[in-house]
């Protein structure tokens, strides 16, 4: 998913298409959530802020159709210590589809190295948990 900064948040646009296919022509639920829990990831990147989805949470205002242009909106709302609060929409046209909350979890680079996979160098420069 292409995401693109503006003004704090983070954009993208995305059209749904069998793969992720729940009922029959609509968006299942769960590809609808991974889209919205990547997107609170670039808002990661736009704050430089290594964490993790701790807990989200997504209302499904309306049926997704597969093969339609949606736009994504997301932002951090607020920070806590640690803590990051994250809002976020689905939008097929002018109708909101989908709202998300998350709340993410500052967490150490090594987090991630724990993988045995490495991780971009550019995150290596980012402040981790211990930043307030
Ligand atoms: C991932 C990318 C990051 C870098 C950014 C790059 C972006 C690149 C762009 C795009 C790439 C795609 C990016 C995708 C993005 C999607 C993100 C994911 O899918 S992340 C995978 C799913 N999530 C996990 O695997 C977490 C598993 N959980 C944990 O590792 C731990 O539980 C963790 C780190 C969340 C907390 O563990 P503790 O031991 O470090 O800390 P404790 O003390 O337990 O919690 C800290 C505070 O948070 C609260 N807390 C923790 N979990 C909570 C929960 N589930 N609900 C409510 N509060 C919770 C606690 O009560 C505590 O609060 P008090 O400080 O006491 O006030």
């Amino acid at each position: 998913m292409q995401m693109q900064a503006v003004d704090g948040e983070v954009h993208a646009d995305l059209t749904l298409d069998g793969r992720m296919e729940g009922a029959p022509g609509l968006a299942h639920g769960g590809a609808i959530a991974a889209a919205l829990d990547d997107l609170f990831g670039g808002v990661l990147v736009l704050l430089e802020t290594p964490a993790v989805t701790a807990r989200l949470n997504v209302e499904y205002r309306l049926p997704v159709p597969l093969h339609t242009p949606l736009h994504l909106v997301a932002r951090c709302t607020a920070t806590e210590g640690r803590k990051l609060h994250m809002a976020g929409t689905m939008s097929a046209g002018e109708a909101i589809v989908a709202e998300a909350s998350a709340m993410f979890v500052r967490v150490e680079i090594a987090h991630f190295e724990a993988s045995g996979v490495p991780v971009p160098d550019a995150w290596r420069s980012w402040g981790g948990a211990a930043r307030g």
